[in-house]
């Protein structure tokens, strides 16, 4: 596994608090998102307000994974705790809360089961980072819409997304110094995913030549991927980029993210205006929780990769 290629993404500055719709601030950055997801399917934002939560969101992300692994088995339901633990791969861990956005939902979903005494400090503190990155997500989808001239779709496809925040962290090497897969290569298959990490690098991410670029990204920033879900309903415009996480080094790699999915019911299907008379709709109208029931039995079968593309093309 080649690991020499380190580089930073396109960089998109979304920290001006002028950023707002019909400014000509907000053109210019609509422009450079349109083209980052065309190319790559991914950018690095910047966005300031995120350096202020960095020390308590990873407080709490250590605090959650620190606690005994049988009690997160236990207590989280088994959707929403993952754990991997192979010979070769290094531990990895992850936990998410559906619509995390929703007032009580992240002390339904984790804390209070976690501790049931409740714990208030780090439910706020991950519920101002789901803010945070909402309110982020939010006006890259605008400007997506924006710039496809769909913007009558935005309430549509908002209201359709369960944000679900997931926490991931990727442990210490178990015996060897060696390079170790903690997450392996995919497309992912939600809408859109941010996400913020520590101090510790690990995302790549495959470019067009094939070959795998180790990320960089600075501490006031999210990486900000498209998912296959999405550029299904934009009829293929976009790209998903393929990636995975190497970890090295001795240090425990933690991140956050928002991961918008399409909710159960809703079936996502490419609006009319980009639909081509020649080409006509590139994949199937699907509903994201069936696909992901499928998706489940083609795991359990053993399949390793399988992905919306292959479930959905026409
Ligand atoms: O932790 C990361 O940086 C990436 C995680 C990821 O790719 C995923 O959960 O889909
Ligand atoms: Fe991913």
């Amino acid at each position: 596994m080649s690991l020499e290629t380190q580089a930073r993404l396109q960089i998109i500055d979304f920290s001006k608090q002028s950023l707002k719709p019909g400014c000509p601030e907000w053109d210019l950055v609509k422009t450079q998102v349109r083209e980052a997801l065309e190319e790559h399917g991914c950018f690095e934002a910047l966005f300031d307000r995120v350096v202020e939560l960095r020390t308590p969101v990873f407080g709490a992300l250590e605090e959650l994974f620190d606690l005994p692994l049988q009690t997160k088995k236990l207590c989280v339901s088994e959707k929403h705790f993952r754990g991997y633990y192979g010979p070769t791969a290094r531990l990895h861990e992850s936990m998410s809360v559906d619509d995390a956005h929703v007032a009580g939902n992240i002390e339904q979903g984790l804390t209070n089961i976690l501790w049931p005494q409740g714990h208030m400090s780090l439910s706020k503190t991950l519920l101002s980072f789901t803010q945070l990155a909402l309110g982020l997500e939010k006006t890259i989808k605008r400007m997506i819409l924006e710039s496809f001239g769909l913007e009558k779709y935005t309430d549509e496809l908002i209201e359709s997304t369960n944000y679900q925040l997931r926490v991931l962290k990727y442990g210490r090497p178990q015996a060897s110094s060696e390079p170790a897969l903690g997450a392996h290569a995919h497309h992912d298959q939600n809408m859109m995913t941010l996400l913020h990490q520590n101090e510790v690098d690990g995302l790549e991410i495959r470019n067009k030549n094939g070959e795998w670029i180790n990320v960089k990204l600075s501490p006031n920033s999210f990486i900000v991927m498209i998912g296959q879900s999405f550029n299904v309903w934009l009829n293929g415009r976009l790209c998903s980029p393929y990636h995975r996480v190497v970890t090295k080094g001795d240090k425990v790699r933690y991140s956050a993210g928002l991961f918008a999915l399409p909710r159960g019911g809703f079936r996502v299907k490419a609006p009319e205006e980009l639909v081509d008379d020649e080409a006509g709709f590139l994949f199937k109208p699907f509903d994201y929780e069936e696909f992901s029931e499928f998706y489940s039995t083609q795991i359990a079968r053993g399949v390793v990769e399988y992905d919306l593309k292959a479930y959905c093309s026409v």
